[in-house]
């Protein structure tokens, strides 16, 4: 290894990490477990390159899979360097956006093309479908947005659908699937729009057909970082790899052991083939971890050993052994999120702040009994991903009209909003205005501005006519307005507000959202040069994996709040304390897992993840019921857990240490006392169960019933009974006037 320079940067990381940031050209790979400083490395290059070697900012570009990762990069970034403002870091779509307005015309994108989303998406997939012989009318649109996204992922054509080797694709005929693909992109063509996969797809098609373009940006790009190397799909990889052709200065870093997007066309290839592509990379392996206490480390270094597709790597704990990671079997659902609930009660109230505090879970939907847990003991919680603020219809709605109002070719805009509020055009009236676009080959705007003249509809041509003229009048506005403003003149003339008014309490809550859609404008104005076009593009960005809220949020003070995400959310952060519930078997690993080539591996790495989130506190929990489908089950605890064998505490619910056994739901038994009078008293977290599952009981009105789960704690806890007279029902044990049989 060369000597190093002396430099007060390098002597702030240990001499590999230092040895990695002060790579100056050429490709490089640093590949280490997490928490290892493979981030903190790639920032601290960055910032090298330009104090040591005088690189300028201009020139260098950071590529991450989040907009909270690339904003916090950012961040670190700022303190590190002057004009760290200059640097371009960002995620591979938001570089797309951006590659594309600039260039898009060489490759027949006209000005203003708008940006689909995913329900965008399924509306016209819903559309073309419908005529496709093979694909039946109760085929799930979804399922072919998803073949879709899958062969974007993996730059295949419609063409090379057509031509691949498997019969089906998903369960749909190779040939109507490539139709559909076909059909798709026309019409999204028509329309001046681009799906997200397009981001990366037409960019990488730019840059194949118009060389100049890919120099230009290439000037931009001198030094290129990836972090997360690992989760790359095909398309991404093509991307960097045309980004780096000319200069070769590629720096990635990753570990393939956090390798969680497979699902999405990841191919963790790309990564372990880096050395193959570029033969005379330099490798850089790191191996202490700075995150974790030794007992989470070591947790997360006996699970992962269990895969045996991976590369061996040593993973040393910096720290001391710290708290012991506990874990804990609830009764149901609802016992863990208030297990998890009392826990940070009490973790906040010695001293340790919110934001201090993450709850991890497999899927979206486990999200919503943490949150009700949460707020009945009124903990703040964020969360990130999920239905953000930008998916509530009313904000979706309003950004439709402004699309429109920018793009009059935005068909899927205007079938959204001609009916909110309701103008008088009704169904019929739609299909004709369609039917006329078709024959005439215009935007359906043109055809309600040409409604007159069809004089085919039932009812007052004169409709469709005064809403292109709204429309024409919003175009204006949106020519002549900041953004803030022009939301607003959208709002308010749109006949939105009038709606909203009508909905009572619910109408109420929308419009304060419509407040803070101006409000975000505005904001957004604050930090950015740019139009009403460019707002909508980045909040057309702001994907499930994060929120623009946040990402202000994160510039500022952070709200004092619990985070709340998935795990694959959870990549490449950290928090000082963490839960990871629902370790069960069809949750984690999950179910579809089980049946997929590799899916067990996969969850395998994807709970390596969440546990390595963890800096000081782990906390793991299952339930022994769950509801699915509207109906509670017996639950199983996860394989995982096993495997981490002697590696945690198992508690009761009191926080008392009890002893583990593998439980499967065949052999149920509560494991801790649960009647009041055992339990009274005995801990300062909660207050005993007044009933168990399995239990016979008598409402007063049902009759005789079973009980299935028992939620809650003191005059919250509620208890899910089974009666063969009414069914299953929820029912406060306070107010219940249950008694045992
Ligand atoms: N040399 C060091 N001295 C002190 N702290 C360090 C050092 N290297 C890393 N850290 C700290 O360790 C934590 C983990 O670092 P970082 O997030 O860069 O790891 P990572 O390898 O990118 O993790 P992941 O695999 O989860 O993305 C951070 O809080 C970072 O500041
Ligand atoms: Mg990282």
């Amino acid at each position: 290894m060369p000597d190093l320079p002396d430099s007060p940067l390098l002597s702030q990381l240990n001499p590999n990490q230092a040895q990695a940031a002060n790579h100056h050209t050429g490709p490089a790979l640093v590949i280490a477990g997490a928490g290892s400083g493979k981030t903190r490395t790639l920032v601290y290059r960055i910032a090298h390159l330009i104090g040591h070697y005088g690189a300028d900012p201009g020139e260098i570009l950071a590529v991450t899979f989040t907009n909270k990762a690339a904003a916090e990069m950012r961040e670190r970034a700022k303190h590190l360097v002057q004009g760290a403002d200059r640097l371009w870091m960002s995620t591979f779509h938001s570089a797309g956006v951006r590659i594309l307005r600039a260039y898009g015309e060489h490759i027949g994108l006209r000005r203003g093309f708008v940006i689909y989303d995913d329900d965008d998406q399924m509306d016209i997939l819903k559309e073309v479908m419908g005529s496709i012989p093979g694909i039946g009318p109760d085929t799930n649109p979804r399922v072919l947005r998803s073949i879709l996204d899958r062969a974007k992922s993996n730059l295949l054509t419609p063409a090379d659908l057509d031509r691949s080797h498997e019969l089906f694709i998903s369960g749909i005929p190779r040939e109507a699937a490539a139709e559909a693909y076909r059909r798709y992109e026309a019409r999204k063509k028509g329309q001046n729009a681009i799906d997200f996969g397009d981001l990366i797809t037409e960019t990488v098609r730019l840059f194949q057909e118009v060389p100049a373009v890919l120099d230009r940006v290439q000037d931009r790009a001198k030094f290129i970082h990836v972090d997360e190397y690992q989760d790359t799909n095909k398309a991404q990889y093509e991307l960097t790899r045309l980004l780096a052709s000319r200069d070769r200065n590629l720096l990635v870093v990753g570990d393939p052991d956090q390798s969680i997007y497979k699902f999405r066309g990841a191919d963790i290839q790309n990564i372990l083939d880096f050395q193959k592509d570029y033969p005379d990379a330099k490798v850089y392996m790191l191996e202490h971890n700075y995150r974790s206490s030794a007992r989470v480390l070591n947790l997360a270094n006996k699970l992962i050993e269990n895969n045996s597709e991976r590369l061996d790597k040593t993973l040393k704990a910096v720290k001391e052994d710290g708290h012991p990671v506990v874990f804990h079997r609830a009764p149901d659902h609802r016992a863990e999120g208030d297990f998890v609930a009392e826990w940070i009660t009490r973790l906040h109230g010695e001293g340790r702040p919110f934001t201090d505090m993450a709850v991890l879970y497999r899927t979206n939907a486990q999200s919503r009994v943490i949150e009700e847990s949460l707020r009945r003991v009124q903990i703040p919680a964020k969360i990130v991903g999920g239905v953000s603020f930008y998916d509530r219809r009313e904000i979706r709605d309003i950004l439709a009209y402004a699309r429109l109002a920018i793009n009059p070719d935005d068909d899927v805009a205007l079938r959204r909003i001609i009916g909110r509020p309701r103008r008088g055009i009704g169904d019929t009236a739609l299909e004709r205005l369609m039917e006329w676009a078709r024959v005439n080959g215009t935007s359906l705007l043109t055809a309600c501005a040409n409604a007159q003249e069809m004089n085919i509809l039932d009812r007052g041509a004169q409709k469709p006519v005064e809403f292109a003229g709204l429309m024409q009048a919003m175009s204006e506005a949106a020519d002549n307005y900041e953004p803030g403003p022009f939301l607003r003149y959208v709002i308010e003339n749109s006949g939105y507000l009038d709606l909203l008014r009508q909905e009572g309490q619910e109408g109420q809550v929308r419009m304060e959202n419509l407040d803070e859609l101006v409000n975000a404008a505005e904001e957004w104005s604050g930090e950015n040069e740019g139009t009403i076009a460019d707002f909508l593009d980045d909040a057309a960005l702001l994907s499930s994996v994060d929120d623009m809220r946040s990402r202000t949020e994160n510039r500022d003070k952070p709200e004092e709040a619990v985070t709340l995400m998935t795990l694959h959310n959870a990549k490449g952060l950290e928090f000082p304390v963490v839960f990871i519930v629902g370790a069960e078997e069809g949750l984690l690993p999950s179910k579809n897992a089980l049946i997929e080539p590799g899916g067990i591996e996969e969850e395998r790495r994807l709970f390596y993840v969440g546990i390595t989130r963890a800096m000081e506190r782990l906390f793991l929990t299952a339930a022994q019921n769950r509801m699915q489908y509207g109906k509670t089950v017996a639950a199983e605890d996860s394989r995982f857990l096993e495997e981490l064998g002697d590696g945690f505490d198992t508690v009761d619910p009191y926080g008392q240490v009890v002893e583990y056994r593998q439980k499967s739901w065949k052999d149920y038994r509560p494991t801790v006392p649960t009647r009041p009078s055992a339990v009274k008293n005995t801990s300062p977290m909660t207050e005993g169960m007044a009933y168990r599952g399995g239990e016979k009981v008598k409402h007063p009105k049902f009759g005789e019933g079973q009980v299935l789960a028992v939620a809650g704690v003191g005059d919250r806890q509620e208890v899910t009974v089974h009666f063969p007279s009414v069914g299953t029902k929820k029912l406060l044990v306070k107010f219940a006037n249950l008694s045992p049989v």
